[in-house]
């Protein structure tokens, strides 16, 4: 039996160098913006240029905030994402009408009715869970309470845990959530959209030993 690491998505990447020195350190995923407000929205030019140099097994995500169906469409038809990632209140049949991997961010309280999301997004290939934040759908640099993670009963989708997470708090997230995947935007920043060397190594420091 292999033993599972914990998989690490770097997102909110801006430029090349970046995603490159991501790929070195061995991330299992680099996300791309298309949310136009953020400071780390890319367009498709720019994206074109952040994966040309990708090496294969890089996971390459195409982030949305309730988007139109057609900005999607002209993203998946001019890049070749592997997996789109929706962090609004895009619905199940929403997400799934592109026929691409999908995986949904869900804004954290502490009751989440679980049943119902398992039932909505039952295809999503993991939930992204992310600190709520009124007007703010994602990129807080601020974490959660993760006592309000699921149990394994409640969900069967992996869980990908996000919201605040850093070198230094991102053991300490794995030893006591047990998730699946860890995903990181400020926290390995320099500058919004900027990624830090010293950062990204650090971070992967703490996971990959
Ligand atoms: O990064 C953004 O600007 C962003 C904008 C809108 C939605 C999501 C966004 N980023 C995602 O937010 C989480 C947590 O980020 P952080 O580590 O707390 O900065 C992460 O999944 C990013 O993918």
């Amino acid at each position: 039996m292999v033993n599972q690491r914990t998989r690490v998505k770097f997102c909110g990447i801006t430029r090349a160098e970046d995603a490159l020195f991501a790929a070195k350190l061995g991330v299992d995923a680099i996300g791309l913006v298309f949310y136009s407000p953020s400071p780390r929205a890319v367009t498709i030019d720019q994206a074109k240029k952040v994966m040309a140099g990708l090496p294969a097994f890089v996971t390459t995500t195409a982030l949305f905030v309730n988007p139109d169906a057609n900005d999607v469409e002209d993203v998946i038809t001019q890049l070749p994402v592997d997996l789109l990632q929706f962090h609004g209140e895009e619905s199940g049949d929403f997400c799934r009408q592109f026929n691409r991997p999908y995986i949904k961010a869900l804004a954290m309280h502490q009751q989440m009715d679980w049943d119902a999301l398992n039932s909505e997004y039952d295809d999503a290939r993991g939930w992204l869970l992310d600190t709520y934040k009124p007007g703010v759908p994602g990129g807080t640099g601020e974490t959660f309470n993760w006592d309000w993670l699921p149990d394994s009963k409640q969900v069967s989708q992996p869980i990908i845990l996000a919201g605040g997470l850093d070198a230094g708090n991102v053991k300490k997230a794995c030893q006591q959530t047990g998730v699946y995947g860890v995903d990181v935007s400020g926290g390995i920043e320099v500058s919004k959209g900027v990624k830090s060397a010293e950062k990204m190594q650090q971070f992967i420091k703490q996971i990959i030993v």
